[in-house]
Parts: structure tokens; C-alpha cells; sequence
């Protein structure tokens, strides 16, 4: 079966969808909204193989949140990511201090807990931060990503070092039938689009008002410049099809 046969019997009934996984494919910018009920936040998204110094600069400057790489929970494991959470919590079983601050059940409003893993720099950077470094670690996060999920054996620790700028995120297990934040949503899109899962999302917040960007204005950007605008209900439902379909 051709790679546009594979396609074609993907297409969904959402057009907003095919052009999503359209521009994911072609390594383009997209935006993925969470919901209502859960941070309100709009992020950008991209493939982190795909990212140039000009996309950093481009989330830095019109996002302006934590850019963060997302990567698939099987590449996870087999990379050994770990929770930030359970690293902490662990540590903090020779320091009483660590124990009073690390994340406990309830303390997200919007979620049971969050997915960061390390903040990583690729060995190849100096201070790790400027938009050229960071491009470089977070390809490097999508290319040791695709090498993992090929079955070739890799060694993290021979490319990145922690602490670092690049902020990993550990998707969910169960994916969407555990967790719904943009880092599960950026990785079942991806997963769709045959794409290597380790995606760059980036929350975009509003400087008038201090806030996140509101979906009003998050949607009129998208629009202004050319993107897909996507809710995380349209991905659940299209991702449901998905891991049902005989394609
Ligand atoms: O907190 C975050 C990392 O900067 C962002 O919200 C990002 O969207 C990923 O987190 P989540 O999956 O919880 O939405
Ligand atoms: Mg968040
Ligand atoms: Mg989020």
C-alpha cells in the first residue's frame, strides 16, 4: 500500500483534521487548544524534528510560554524518561525538604499530574539556551526519538545532559485514555499523521492581560498567520477513529 493510499483511507470527515496532519507532515506550525475544562490554554505545536532557530524564536516572541518537547510514551520508556515528579519524590526520601515541595495528588486543578520529565541541553551546545541551541537539542530529541521506536538500540545520556532548557514531557501511558493535556494530543496527532511522536508545543499567553491567550484570540492569531486551529475534542474523536481503523 502506497503512502497516499494510507492516507486517503485516513481522511476524516473534519477537514480541520486532514489539515492538521497535512501540515504536521510537512513540518508546519499548528495550534492545539486544551479545553474548557482543563487549562483553557492554547499552545503551538510543531515537530521537533522539523524545528529551525526561526521556530524557537517564533514561540519565544509570539507564544512567550515554556517550550517543551513532547515525546511518546513507548519512546519514553524505552529512552528511561523519568516523571520530574517521581525523581523528586524519590530524592526526597534522603531530604525532608524535597518532600514538602514535590508534586502531590491534588495539586493540579486542572489535571492528576503533570507530565514533565528532565530539562535537557544536547552535548554538542555551550550555554544551551540561545534559539540556534535549543533548535539543536530539540531535534535531537525528535531524531533519538525515531532511532528508539526503529528498534535501534540508543543511549540517551550520550547525547543530552540535565539540567538543560529544553523541558521534556512524558506522554501518558494510555495516552488520550489517561490524559488530555497537549502533551497527549500533540503526540496522538502525530501518531495519525505518521510522523516520529516527539512534538514541540509551546503555551501562548497574552501580554495585555497577563493571562493565557484566550481561544478568541488564540483563534484569530491562527488565523492572522495561516494556522490550523485544533480543540483536543476534535483530536479525541479523530484519534478514537484512528486506533480503530483497518487502514
Ligand atoms: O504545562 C505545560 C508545559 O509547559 C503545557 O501546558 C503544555 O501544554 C504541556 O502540558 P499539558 O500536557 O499538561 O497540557
Ligand atoms: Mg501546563
Ligand atoms: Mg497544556
Amino acid at each position: 500500500m502506497s503512502e497516499n493510499t494510507v492516507y486517503e483511507c485516513l481522511k476524516y470527515s473534519n477537514e480541520n483534521i486532514n489539515r492538521a496532519l497535512e501540515a504536521l507532515r510537512a513540518g508546519k506550525m499548528i495550534q492545539i487548544y486544551d479545553s474548557d475544562s482543563r487549562e483553557g490554554e492554547t499552545d503551538l505545536v510543531i515537530p521537533a524534528k522539523a524545528v529551525t532557530y526561526t521556530d524557537v524564536k517564533w514561540m519565544r516572541k509570539d507564544a512567550g510560554g515554556l517550550i517543551c518537547v513532547a515525546v511518546d510514551p513507548v519512546a519514553s520508556k524505552q529512552l528511561k524518561l523519568p516523571f520530574m515528579a517521581d525523581l523528586v519524590r524519590e530524592a526526597s526520601k534522603t531530604s525532608a525538604s524535597l518532600g514538602e515541595v514535590v508534586e502531590k495528588e491534588g495539586d493540579l486543578k486542572y489535571d492528576a499530574h503533570s507530565s514533565f520529565s528532565i530539562w535537557v541541553n544536547h552535548r554538542d551546545t555551550r550555554t544551551g539556551i540561545p534559539d540556534i541551541e535549543r533548535a539543536l537539542t530539540i531535534r535531537k530529541i525528535g531524531e533519538i526519538t525515531e532511532e528508539s521506536l526503529s528498534g535501534n538500540g540508543v543511549h540517551f545520556g550520550n547525547e543530552f545532559r540535565t539540567p538543560g532548557h529544553v523541558a521534556l514531557l512524558r506522554a501518558a501511558e494510555g495516552l488520550l485514555d489517561e490524559r488530555m493535556g497537549q502533551t497527549e494530543l500533540s503526540i496522538a496527532l502525530a501518531r495519525m499523521a505518521g510522523i516520529t511522536p516527539a512534538m514541540v508545543v509551546c503555551e501562548m499567553l497574552d501580554d495585555d492581560s497577563g493571562k493565557a491567550l484566550s481561544k478568541e484570540k488564540s483563534k484569530d492569531y491562527g488565523e492572522e498567520h495561516g494556522l490550523v486551529f485544533l480543540e483536543g475534542k476534535e483530536i479525541v474523536e479523530a484519534y478514537t477513529l484512528w486506533t480503530g481503523s483497518e487502514c
